[in-house]
This record gives structure tokens, C-alpha cells and sequence, in this order.
């Protein structure tokens, strides 16, 4: 199974702090979405699901090299319902670069700078994913299902080459931001309690509130508390399961540890499945605070 080769780019490394601090603009102006959850969260989704349908067995392999998120056939996969938005945010930049930067680049890209600007951990990024055609667009359907057990989730993320429970507890701690929405998945909440600062909270939920399962109305099973919380089963299986416990354990206690083990689990999420040269250097952004802007 061949990997594809990122390509050098016509924009040097300067540049792209350029493009970080559009994407970080976009997420400032458009922070009256959501119930002024504001615009972060749905971008930290759209790079999460330009890449997480990465499948290294298949002959169309998927992951965030060919930017196939951008084509209707795979924008239209339930499982992306709502990411229209966040993908219409990103058009006017992808303009105003013309062709420097791939689509590739530029979802990826986008969930560092939300990561970033929702004070999250630095995430180290590189350039060089080349846009594929429509015959790229990987079959619709292997994004997770909510409604599974811990075991599902384990071999779900095995596929994408985490073989860490550490890696996995981590990346789904990235529901500390957002919330969801009935229309999208079919889950509602949490309501009032959303948030778009990334932090350790999600895994102290975990631990701290009294969880009730409930059928919600689509007709779905979430965990609900008395203050509005909500859980998706997976989320839920994060303390079902021994191991993904003593996890939550150690990042609800210790937030620079989810955010160490976040920031290279993510960094692998958007590269899986890309061969950079060694050459292609790694990137490290400024957020707009850390530059006055
Ligand atoms: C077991 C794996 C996962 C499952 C089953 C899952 C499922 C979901 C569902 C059902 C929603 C609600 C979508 C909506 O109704 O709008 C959601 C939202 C979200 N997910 Fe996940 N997710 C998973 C892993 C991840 C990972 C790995 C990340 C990022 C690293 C992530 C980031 C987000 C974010 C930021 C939102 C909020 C989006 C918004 O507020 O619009 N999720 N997820
Ligand atoms: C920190 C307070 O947020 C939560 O506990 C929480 C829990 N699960 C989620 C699942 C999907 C999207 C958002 C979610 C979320 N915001």
C-alpha cells in the first residue's frame, strides 16, 4: 500500500502564520454560532473528519491528503452532517491563497488553529498535502458510531493506527468544546454547558457528575445529569473500561498531560498516511494573543 508524498509547496513557512491568523479571524467574527458557542469547535470537527476516515487496507485509502472533504459526495456522509458550515468558513481563504495552500492543508490547518485559539496545546503541523480528484473521495461510512461500546471504540481507532489507549482517551477529550445538535447526530446537548475553551473538563464530567441513561428525542440513548450535561455512549465507555478509566483518572487530574499526549495524537490524526520529506519542516504557531493581534 503505497503512501502519498507530501509536495513541496509555492508558500514558505512565514506564510502560513498568515493563513493561521485568517483562519483564527474567521473563528473571531463568526463567534455568534452556535448560541455564541462560536464557529471553534465545528472547525476542530471539520480537520477531525477530513482525516479520521483513514483506512490503510483499502485500495482508496482516505485521511487528509486529497482534501476529498470538499466534494459533495463525501460532505453529504451523515456522519458530516453540519461541517457544510465550517467549510464555507474556509472557502474565501482557500480563494485568497489561489492554489498555494490544498484543501488538505487548509482543514487540517483549520483544527490547529481551533485547538489553539480555544487555549489548547500547541500542535506541530506540516504542509504538503496535494488536493486529489473526485475518484479519491473515499467510501462514505467509516466515521464512528455514537451509540458503541468500549470495545468498538479501541478497534476503531486501531484502524487509524492507535494502538495507545492514551492516544485514544485523549483525542475524544476534544469534546470539552461544542456540543450535539439533534439535527446533525441525533444527540442533543450539552445545553448551557457547552463550551469553546479546551481544557481537561470533558474527563472530570466523567468522573465528578451522576450520568443517567436516557432516550432522547430521536429516539437515541445518551447519558443526561441534572445540570444539562450530556454523554454519547462512547464518550460513557471512557469509564467503562478499566484501562480507558485509570486514563481519565490521570488527564482529570493532570490537564498538561491530555494536553502533551493530545497535541501528538492529533498531529498524527492529520498526518496519517502522508509521507513528508525530511526536508518538510514542522510547524509551531503563534497564537493572535501570543502576537497582539
Ligand atoms: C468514538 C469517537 C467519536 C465519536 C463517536 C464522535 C461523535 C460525535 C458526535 C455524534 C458529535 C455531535 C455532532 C453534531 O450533532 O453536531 C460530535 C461532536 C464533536 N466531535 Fe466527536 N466523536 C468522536 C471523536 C472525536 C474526535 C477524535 C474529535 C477531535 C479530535 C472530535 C471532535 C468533536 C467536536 C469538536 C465536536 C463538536 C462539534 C460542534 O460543536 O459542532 N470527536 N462527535
Ligand atoms: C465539557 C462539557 O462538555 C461535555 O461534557 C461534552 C460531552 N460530550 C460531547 C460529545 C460530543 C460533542 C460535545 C460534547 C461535550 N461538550
Amino acid at each position: 500500500n503505497e503512501v502519498q508524498f507530501a509536495a513541496s509547496n509555492k508558500l514558505k513557512n512565514t506564510n502560513y502564520q498568515n493563513v493561521y491568523n485568517d483562519i483564527a479571524n474567521v473563528i473571531r467574527e463568526n463567534d455568534e454560532h452556535d448560541d455564541y458557542i462560536g464557529s471553534g469547535p465545528v472547525l476542530l470537527r471539520l480537520a477531525w473528519h477530513a482525516s479520521g476516515q483513514f483506512d490503510s487496507k483499502q485500495e482508496i485509502k482516505g485521511g487528509s491528503y486529497n482534501g476529498t472533504l470538499r466534494f459533495d459526495k463525501e460532505l453529504s456522509d451523515p456522519s458530516n452532517a453540519g461541517l457544510k458550515y465550517a467549510f464555507d468558513l474556509l472557502k474565501p481563504i482557500y480563494k485568497k491563497y489561489n492554489h498555494q495552500i490544498s484543501h488538505g492543508d487548509l482543514f487540517t490547518l483549520a483544527g490547529v488553529v481551533a485547538v489553539q485559539e480555544m487555549g489548547g496545546p500547541k500542535i506541530p503541523w506540516r504542509y504538503g498535502r496535494v488536493d486529489g480528484d473526485i475518484e479519491t473521495v473515499p467510501l462514505n461510512g467509516r466515521l464512528p458510531d455514537a451509540n458503541q461500546n468500549a470495545n468498538y471504540v479501541r478497534n476503531f481507532f486501531h484502524r487509524l493506527n492507535f494502538l495507545e489507549d492514551k492516544e485514544i482517551v485523549a483525542l475524544i477529550g476534544a469534546h470539552c468544546v461544542g456540543k450535539t445538535h439533534l439535527k446533525n447526530s441525533g444527540f442533543e446537548g450539552p445545553w448551557g454547558a457547552a463550551t469553546n475553551m479546551f481544557t481537561n473538563e470533558f474527563f472530570r464530567n466523567l468522573l465528578t457528575e451522576k450520568w443517567v441513561l436516557e432516550k432522547n428525542e430521536a429516539g437515541n440513548q445518551q447519558y443526561n445529569n441534572d445540570k444539562g450535561y450530556m454523554m454519547l455512549p462512547t464518550d460513557m465507555a471512557l469509564v467503562q473500561d478499566g484501562s480507558f478509566k485509570k486514563i481519565v483518572e490521570e488527564f482529570a487530574n493532570d490537564e498538561s498531560s491530555f494536553f502533551k499526549v493530545f497535541s501528538s495524537a492529533f498531529n498524527k490524526l492529520l498526518e496519517n498516511g502522508i509521507k513528508f520529506e525530511k526536508s518538510s519542516p514542522v510547524l509551531y504557531f503563534k497564537t493572535l494573543d501570543e502576537q497582539d493581534i
